[in-house]
């Protein structure tokens, strides 16, 4: 069976209780279970980072370990062209979630680094949006 790295970037630490009007009130745990629910049988790795170095750390570990990349940048979505970077030396197929729907916030929420790598984008879907990833990758890595 296959690894999937499930990567989240800055203050997802604190899903469920932070701004939960934008966020809603699953957990980070939440997210795993969900992740793990529909993984079928594929090993979930679920890693949260509030340190740009470490996330890049992570992508490059699932260089050699991982089929899939399921990740949520947070704010690094919207700056980091080194986190874009680390996901250009990834070959499989990697999904940016964001868990509220960007494109209806901020203007500085609507440009993405990361969307120039990623297979599919999907915002606004709550912790759904990562189970919908999860799927999509157990698709494309098959059996
Ligand atoms: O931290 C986050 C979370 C987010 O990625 C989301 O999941 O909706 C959206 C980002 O703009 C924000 O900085």
């Amino acid at each position: 069976m296959a690894v999937i790295y499930v990567l989240n970037g800055p203050n997802l630490n604190l899903l469920g209780k932070r701004q939960p009007e934008i966020y809603g009130r699953d957990t980070l745990e939440d997210v795993e279970l969900l992740c793990r629910d529909v993984a079928g049988g594929h090993e979930i790795r679920c890693l949260q980072s509030n340190w740009e170095g470490q996330i890049i750390d992570w992508i490059h570990e699932a260089r050699e370990q991982a089929a899939a990349i399921v990740i949520n940048p947070g704010a690094l979505t919207h700056t980091s062209v080194a986190v874009l970077d680390a996901l250009n030396a990834f070959d499989g197929p990697v999904f940016e979630i964001h868990i509220s729907q960007v494109h209806k916030r901020e203007a500085f929420r609507h440009h993405s680094y990361v969307s120039l790598r990623a297979d599919g984008v999907i915002a606004g879907l709550g912790i759904e949006g990562y189970a919908a990833a999860v799927r999509r990758a157990v698709m494309l890595i098959g059996d």
